[in-house]
């Protein structure tokens, strides 16, 4: 029996009319879907497209503990990922939601390595949350020679301060509690006020202000803009 294809589908930063049409039409002929939830509650991912998933559809739950230990997560994605092969050997295609990007700081990477080797695999791109961000906050990533640096806000404190420090633009990613310690950095480096915080980009509740007066602690789907130097796009 020919098995089937793995199909890893961004499904954009939130809005469901920024998901792109290839994930649309794939989603609504799914027969069997796959996504990662966390610690057994809903996904943002799935939340994003409900009304695309077709009634009757299969559902696999990938439960993912987000902790900083990789084991537990890796234990999951084993899991999920045979759970998936079973579908697989079976004849099924199977389409596995990403929020944002699928191949951008998102798990469908850990189940495409998993799973690569033995199936067919195909990606579709999905828009990332810096795109999402920056058209929040009405603000270009990046322009002429300027380098733009991706950098996550889990890392500790002197190894941002260096990387923030070394490039000319940055999105700061993964804010939730690192919040206060994003912005100790960029005061220490004189450019919180040239740093502009966005969250939940292109959903109802989206917020965009100045990082002088985001919340102490943010949302984990929420990032920090920063630029310094004059406006190369002037
Ligand atoms: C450890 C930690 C640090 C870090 O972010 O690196 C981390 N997630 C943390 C928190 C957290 N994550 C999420 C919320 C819910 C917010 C809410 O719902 O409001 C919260 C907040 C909370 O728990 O309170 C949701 C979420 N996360 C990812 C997706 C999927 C996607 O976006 O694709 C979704 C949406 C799922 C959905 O669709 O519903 C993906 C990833 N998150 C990872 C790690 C990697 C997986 C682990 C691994 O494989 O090791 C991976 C794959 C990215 C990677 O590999 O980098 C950090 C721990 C706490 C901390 O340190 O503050
Ligand atoms: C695990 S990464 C996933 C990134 C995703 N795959 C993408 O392409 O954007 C999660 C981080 O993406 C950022 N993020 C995702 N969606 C967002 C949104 N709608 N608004 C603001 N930040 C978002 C946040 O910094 C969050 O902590």
């Amino acid at each position: 029996m020919v098995t089937g294809t793995l199909y890893g589908v961004g499904v954009g930063p939130g809005a469901p009319d920024l998901v792109t049409l290839r994930a649309a039409r794939l989603i609504g002929g799914a027969a069997v879907i796959a996504y990662p939830t966390l610690a057994g509650g809903d996904s943002f991912a799935r939340s994003i497209v409900a009304g695309m998933i077709p009634a009757g559809a299969e559902e696999i739950r990938i439960d993912v503990p987000m902790t900083e230990a990789r084991a537990p997560a890796q234990a999951a994605y084993d899991d999920g990922a045979a759970r998936i092969a079973e579908r697989l050997e079976a004849g099924a295609d199977v389409v596995c939601l990403c929020e944002g990007d699928p191949l951008f700081y998102g798990s469908f990477m850990y189940l495409m390595a998993r799973l690569a080797a033995g199936y067919r695999v195909e990606v579709v791109p999905g828009v990332a949350s810096p795109a999402a961000c920056a058209a929040a906050a009405r603000r270009p990533l990046a322009a002429r020679n300027e380098g733009l640096a991706v950098i996550p806000a889990t890392l500790p404190e002197e190894a941002l301060e260096a990387r923030i420090g070394a490039v000319e633009s940055a999105v700061v990613m993964k804010l939730g509690r690192h919040l206060g310690k994003v912005r100790r950095v960029t005061d220490r480096l004189g450019l919180t006020g040239r740093a502009v915080y966005v969250a939940r980009a292109s959903l109802p509740d989206e917020v965009v202000c100045p990082l002088a007066e985001a919340p102490a602690i943010a949302p984990y789907f929420s990032m920090v803009l920063v630029t310094r130097g004059d406006d190369p796009w002037l």
